[in-house]
């Protein structure tokens, strides 16, 4: 994993030269993983018990789990077996059935006879297990596509029958007679045998006792429910016993086989000792390297999980915080905008009072300078009627009283403005205050976005660096090759063996390009956060590597659709300055070619110094838009058909 920075860049190879290690290593590895864990329990639950009347068996009836997915197939195989067997619906039909051992199907009176059928179970090498039966002396057995058909001579080699024909033995019998102390048909329901290295052939027998079972209350069915295992398995008062048993017995590495021991025991450690002493004896005193390592592997898988969903809480914990301080942010701007806006209003109006007083106190300056130019007439220069006389009179005393008014206006006014711009003051405290909140809040919304990018991407790693997807293509002309067991699952029908295939996703033929590029979603953030990230396609030619990478107008695949979510989060993250360049090249028999060069055709070497590989000369061209993408990479594509085209015509 490396950080680079403020450079991204996405490469995008085309042609299928890729070293298929890539693919074969995540393969087989899981499958590996998956085959080893699957074995014990394939062959612990190899006993499925399918009732067409469950009345016509009685009491004694066993049901068992069948818990794993080839196991579920088996009894589908004999279900439908047995339904080709089966008569008119007057006629009831009642089945026991044990594939690893016999089974029977009684007909009731009404066909006045008994079929007895022997199932066969044979195991081939690749870990298929077939379910077979004879039929007027032909072995025969239950195929997907074709029905029941005679079981091909060529697979004799590639595998071996087990528990063929087992006749259940002495020791059985006085078992079932000790037990029910009844016969009949039901006689050995509960019995078969099985192989057990070291030991061949041992009866088994299913017992019916008490035993303790960890429950819990689901709220929503109003119902006690058994935990699944994985749950208990996180449990303290499951582990601290488990770890009992993985110290008495290091060798046992399996932790869902020792916590089914536990259940089994009801959950007493020095019993489920005991009973693994039993089975394995001395063998368990060798602890064979790679156990421990299995163990621990085992350990570490528990863990990361534990970490994974510690991670996910603190991830949803901190946005949600990060919601809390966005809306505080937003509401503290929009009171700071307000401020300002109230601030300045007073600012006006503070200056219209001012110049108002201003003009007041000239209007009174000029009063006086008037009235104290204006001369005055004297006795003996102007003789003053009587009438003017009181007419000045009554005028002076006008004046004095305007001017007592404008005293007290100015009074009023000038108070007035001095507790304005009290005011004033006060607001721009507030705001002042109100700014050094918000830059607290801004620095702290920053840390918890960098600390939610870094658990973001701890999550992603710890989901695993190397993820492989596969994406079938939809063949309407071809037959149904492919089952979907699971999310994860593809089951290869191949000339009536089927193999297992496991990735990390499996994405079916009728997933749209949306799908799948929800898929890269998660990497593509860690792109943008300064992640190298590489998305590569693989896979035979015309399976769909170029629709899905590129698409078309209306279905634009993995390519544009990634490009257009990192502009989307440049463009989101102001702060930070990004510059997308794009480089396309093709590899075609060993030669690679630059494809957005300007002749769109010249050739490039690889060059590598310490960790770094490169390629000197490699066009990079920058982006801004989604239009530029487009022009930059039908660009490239235009180069490659036309290369394609030149070499076509060469040969
Ligand atoms: N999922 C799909 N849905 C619809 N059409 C598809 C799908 N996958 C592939 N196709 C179509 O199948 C054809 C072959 O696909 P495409 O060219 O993508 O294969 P390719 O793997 O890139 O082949 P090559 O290796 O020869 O370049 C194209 O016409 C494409 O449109």
């Amino acid at each position: 994993m490396y950080t680079t920075g403020e450079k991204l860049q996405l490469i995008v190879q085309f042609h299928e030269e890729v070293p298929k290690l890539f693919n074969q290593y995540s393969l087989s590895e899981k499958h590996a993983s998956r085959d080893n864990e699957d074995l014990p329990s394939a062959v612990l639950n190899g006993f499925a018990s399918t009732l067409a009347d469950n009345n016509s068996i009685g009491k004694q009836r066993t049901q068992s789990k069948v818990e794993d997915d080839e196991d579920d197939e088996v009894a589908e195989d004999i279900e439908q077996m047995v339904q080709h067997f089966n008569r008119p619906e007057d006629t009831e039909v009642g089945v026991v059935l044990s594939f690893q051992g016999s089974v029977r199907v009684r007909v009731t009176e009404s066909f006045q006879e008994d079929v007895s059928l022997m199932f066969e179970s044979f195991l081939h090498r690749n870990g298929t297990l077939y379910t077979c039966f004879t039929q007027n002396g032909t072995r025969m057995y239950f195929d997907d596509e074709n029905g029941i058909v005679p079981f091909p001579e060529e697979l004799y080699g590639e595998g071996k029958f087990i528990n063929t024909q087992n006749k259940p033995d002495k020791a059985a019998g006085d078992i079932k007679q000790d037990i029910n102390g009844s016969s009949g048909y039901l006689e050995n329901e509960r019995t078969s045998s099985f192989y057990i290295p070291g030991k061949g052939m041992t009866m088994t027998y299913i017992f019916e006792e008490r035993t303790n079972v960890c429950k819990y209350f689901d709220s929503d069915s109003g119902a006690w429910l058994i935990l699944p295992l994985l749950w208990e398995a996180n449990m303290d008062f499951i582990k601290h016993r488990v770890e009992q048993v993985k110290d008495a017995l290091p060798s046992i590495t399996d932790y869902k086989e020792i916590l089914a021991a536990l259940r089994l025991c009801n959950y007493d450690p020095d019993e489920v000792i005991s009973m693994f002493y039993a089975m394995f004896g001395d063998s368990l005193a060798a602890i064979p390297e790679q156990n421990i390592e299995s163990m621990s592997f085992t350990r570490d898988v528990y863990e990361k999980e534990r970490q994974i969903e510690n991670l996910k809480n603190q991830l949803e914990e901190r946005e949600r915080d990060l919601e809390n301080m966005r809306l505080k942010c937003k509401h503290l701007e929009e009171e700071k905008d307000h401020l300002i806006r109230r601030t300045e209003v007073l600012q006006n109006q503070v200056d219209q009072l001012q110049s108002e007083h201003e003009k007041f106190l000239k209007e009174i300056s000029e009063f006086y300078r008037k009235s104290s130019e204006t001369p005055n007439p004297g006795p003996s220069t102007l003789p003053l009627k009587k009438e003017v006389f009181l007419k000045l009179i009554k005028e002076a005393h006008e004046i004095n009283v305007c001017n007592n008014q404008l005293r007290v206006v100015a009074v009023h006014d000038l108070s007035d403005m001095g507790q304005q711009l009290k005011n004033v003051q006060n607001l721009m405290v507030n705001m002042k205050k109100s700014n050094h909140e918000l830059e607290e809040i801004r620095a702290l919304y920053q840390r918890e976005t960098l600390e939610r990018k870094l658990l973001y991407n701890q999550l992603q790693e710890l989901r695993g660096n190397i993820r492989v997807f596969c994406r079938c293509r939809r063949d309407d002309g071809k037959g149904e090759h492919l089952a979907f067991p699971s999310d994860e699952d593809i089951l290869v029908n191949h000339n009536g063996s089927k193999k297992r295939f496991r990735f990390d996703k499996v994405f079916l033929p009728q997933c749209t390009q949306e799908d799948v590029y929800e898929g890269t979603l998660p990497i593509i953030k860690s792109c943008a956060d300064g992640y190298n990230v590489c998305i590569l396609a693989y896979g035979q030619t015309g399976s769909g590597k170029t629709y899905t990478m590129m698409g078309n107008d209306q279905r634009p695949g993995v390519n544009i659709r990634s490009i257009r979510e990192l502009l989307r989060i440049c463009q989101e993250r102001e702060r930070i300055k990004y510059t997308i360049k794009i480089s396309m090249l093709e590899i075609y028999n060993e030669t690679l070619r630059d494809l957005l060069s300007q002749n769109g055709n010249t050739q490039l070497e690889i060059r590598s110094q310490g960790k770094t590989i490169f390629m000197p000369g490699l066009t990079e061209t920058e982006v801004l838009t989604e239009n530029d993408i487009k022009t930059t990479m039908s660009l490239g594509e235009k180069n490659r058909t036309v290369a394609s085209t030149k070499m076509n015509t060469e040969r």
